[in-house]
Formats: C-alpha cells, sequence, structure tokens
C-alpha cells in the first residue's frame, strides 16, 4: 500500500462512516466505504506519496473523497447550545510548540536516515525582500529551524528598493537549482513588487508554501491532491487531529479570507467534511455566526477581536492571528498577541491554542515538513 495508515486516521474514516449511517439515506455507507478503501490504495493525479504521513497524522486529501450523496432528510435540528455559565473547568491549552517539537525531530531523524541512505539533504531556499522587523524574526526561525533539522538552507536578501527582475533572478536560479527542494518568499513583498507575477514563476515542484494557484485550485479540488498544502493551515489541521477534536460534519467557521491563510484552511476544513462558513470585514453579524461554531479558526491579525461572546461553550478555537504589538521590553521591540482574547476563552472553549506557543512553531515544522517531502519525491526515497 502505498500510504500507511496511521492508527488516528483509520478513527477517522471509522468515524466518518459512523456518522454517515448515523445521518444518511441507507446504501451511502456500503459506496462510500467502498469508495474509502479504493482511494486509499489509489491516490490519482497528483501527489501519490504523501510521504510526511509517516510524521504527520494528517491523511492525503483525496482519500477523504467520498461520493456527495445527500440524505433524504436534511432538515437536521441542532438543539441550541446550553446556556454560557462560567465554567469552572478551563479549556486545555493545545501546546503547539511542543507539537510542533515532536515533529520537527521526526523530520531530523528522516533526514539524516536519507542521507545515511542516499548522501541527500533537502534544501530550502528563502527570498526576503526589505528589513521588515516581523519578516526577520520570522526568517530567521525557519532558517533556524532547518539548521536543526540537517536541511540545507539558503537565502536571497534583496533590499527593499531592488527591481522585480532582481526578485525572479533569485527565483529562477532557486527554481534550477537541483540542491533546492523548497523555495520561500517570505510574504509581504514591499508594495512596489507583483506578488501575483512572483509566485507564478516559482516552480509548481518546490512551492513548499502551497501558494501557487495551481497547489490552491488543486487544494480546492475534490478528487485532486495538490503538491503542498500551505503551513500554517496544515498546521491548524494537524492540531486538531492531534488533539482528538472530530472534523466530520462539525461547524466550523473560519475568521479571515486571506490567500495565505483564511482562504487555504477554510478550503482545508471542507475537504474534512467541516461545514464552513467564512466570515470576513464585511460580513454582517459576525458574533452572531462565530457563536455557533464547534470549531473557530481565527486569521483576522485583529488582537482582542475574539471575545467570550463569540464562543460556544466546548468551542475548540485555534488563533492563528499574529499581530506584532511595540514593546520596548521585548527582546525584538515588539511581541505577538493573536486576535482571541485568551483570558476569555479558557473560561468558554473546550481548547485553545496560545499566542506565541500554538500555531506559528508549526508553521515552522510543516515547511519543513514540505521540504522533506520534495526532497524525497525528487529522489524517490521513503
Ligand atoms: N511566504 C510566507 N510563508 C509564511 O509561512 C509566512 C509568510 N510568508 N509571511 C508571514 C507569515 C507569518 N508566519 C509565521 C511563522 C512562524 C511564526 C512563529 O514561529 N511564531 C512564534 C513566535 C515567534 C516570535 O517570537 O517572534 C509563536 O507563535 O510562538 C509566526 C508566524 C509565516 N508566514
Amino acid at each position: 500500500m502505498m500510504w500507511s495508515l496511521g492508527s488516528s486516521y483509520k478513527k477517522i474514516t471509522k468515524m466518518m462512516v459512523k456518522n454517515a449511517t448515523r445521518k444518511m439515506a441507507v446504501g451511502w455507507t456500503k459506496e462510500s466505504k467502498r469508495h474509502l478503501s479504493s482511494k486509499m490504495t489509489t491516490a490519482p493525479n497528483t501527489w501519490k506519496n504523501n510521504q510526511s504521513s509517516q510524521i504527520l497524522l494528517s491523511p492525503p486529501l483525496v482519500s477523504l473523497d467520498v461520493p456527495e450523496i445527500w440524505g433524504a432528510n436534511s432538515n437536521h435540528y441542532d438543539p441550541p447550545s446550553s446556556p454560557k455559565i462560567s465554567n469552572v473547568q478551563l479549556a486545555t491549552i493545545i501546546d503547539g510548540k511542543a507539537i510542533a517539537e515532536e515533529i520537527r525531530s521526526r523530520v531530523a531523524s528522516d533526514v539524516k536516515r536519507m542521507k545515511a541512505y542516499i548522501g541527500k539533504v533537502p534544501g530550502l531556499a528563502v527570498i526576503l525582500v526589505g528589513q521588515r522587523r516581523d519578516s526577520q524574526t520570522y526568517v530567521r526561525n525557519k532558517i533556524k529551524a532547518c539548521e536543526e533539522a540537517g536541511i540545507k538552507s539558503v537565502m536571497a536578501e534583496l533590499p527593499n528598493c531592488c527591481a522585480e527582475e532582481d526578485v525572479m533572478t533569485a527565483l529562477l536560479k532557486f527554481n534550477e537549482d537541483p540542491s533546492v527542494h523548497g523555495i520561500l518568499v517570505q510574504l509581504p513583498l514591499p508594495e512596489h513588487l507583483d506578488e501575483e507575477k512572483i509566485l507564478n514563476m516559482l516552480s509548481l515542484e518546490k512551492d513548499v508554501d502551497g501558494f501557487h494557484p495551481v497547489n490552491m485550485g488543486n487544494l480546492s479540488m475534490r478528487g485532486r491532491e495538490p503538491l503542498f498544502v500551505p503551513c500554517a493551515p496544515k498546521g491548524c489541521l494537524e492540531l486538531l487531529i492531534r488533539s482528538g477534536m472530530e472534523i466530520v460534519g462539525k461547524k466550523a467557521v473560519v475568521i479571515g479570507r486571506s490567500n495565505i491563510v483564511g482562504l487555504p484552511i477554510a478550503l482545508l476544513l471542507q475537504r474534512h467534511h467541516a461545514t464552513v462558513t467564512i466570515v470576513h470585514a464585511f460580513t454582517k453579524n459576525p458574533e452572531q455566526i462565530t457563536c455557533e461554531a464547534d470549531i473557530i479558526v481565527t486569521a483576522a491579525g485583529v488582537p482582542n477581536l475574539i471575545r467570550s461572546s463569540w464562543l460556544k461553550q466546548g468551542a475548540v478555537v485555534i488563533d492563528v492571528g499574529t499581530c506584532p504589538i511595540e514593546d520596548p521590553s521585548s527582546e525584538h521591540g515588539y511581541r505577538l498577541v493573536g486576535d482571541v482574547c485568551h483570558e476569555e476563552a479558557l473560561r468558554i472553549a473546550s481548547a485553545v491554542t496560545p499566542v506565541p506557543g500554538g500555531v506559528g512553531p508549526m508553521t515552522i515544522a510543516m515547511l519543513l515538513c514540505n521540504t522533506l517531502d520534495s526532497a524525497k519525491r525528487v529522489y524517490r526515497f521513503d
């Protein structure tokens, strides 16, 4: 079998089938079971060998695709959620830092194994344009993480005032370099540079950020497997799965619709069979919509946007907001805050991710996984 099933994924598919039996018309289950098992052995189209499945619990997406057969009666009635009482039991804090560390050490041992067997290591190239302090910190952290995992890293640092051709030249050089398996263009780029044009030039096979429109398109379409799934969304899914959160059939609200977080996380949750609503700056009554969600993933970049009145009792809250706030007393002159009022969420939610120490470290761990996967694919190494 191409993809070895982890026990958690078995649990998920079993659960999908169980839910289907409960909710859907007769005949669906048998069909979907057959479909699921055939999908598990043949993942057509695109990225067949999801190598990092040996490290991650997230399954290949095509393996989740089941026939879309609606139940005869889809007028399910959801009983109103329980009233908000102040909860003595505080939410679990999902320790993204610890989970990321575990994943990174597994990547490191795979890199070692690769080096020992074929004498090659994965390589990541980073293009950083300009002097943004937060971008410099992120890039520094990514390169340090590569070093620790034994992944070779190269960096092109360009001045804020550089021309588009300078970025293109660096990009094309990395596209051609066989020792580079992943390329990352740190975003945001300075205003005068055309992000679309630059990302379109990135080799599809090296797009470890998953931002190329073809990878994003494949993520959005059933029956297709993108070569790479964007790192922050992939990290969110991995956190949800590892904290035992059921996703199939749940109401998920994604706050924010950016290309790099909001949009891909919504697509990914949908591929995992959640019912997804996207809330954005033009949404009327965002609080009313969000407070019905079982799963909330927020990436608005607005500190303290999510207060207790936005949350359903027992919801799982994943905070992707990373807003740098001036703070002369901290090491780099700023500190990061999330979108969620953490103290309030702790009293209502069943699980929350902290900022820092939640999704951020997972983003870096997923970047290493994607780079490792890319090198494994090039060298046909398992
Ligand atoms: N092409 C591209 N790819 C990205 O993946 C990308 C990007 N551009 N632009 C900016 C955002 C942001 N991002 C983060 C990565 C790590 C942390 C992270 O490790 N945060 C630590 C704290 C870091 C600190 O203390 O400064 C934490 O949350 O615990 C945060 C944010 C990646 N991004």
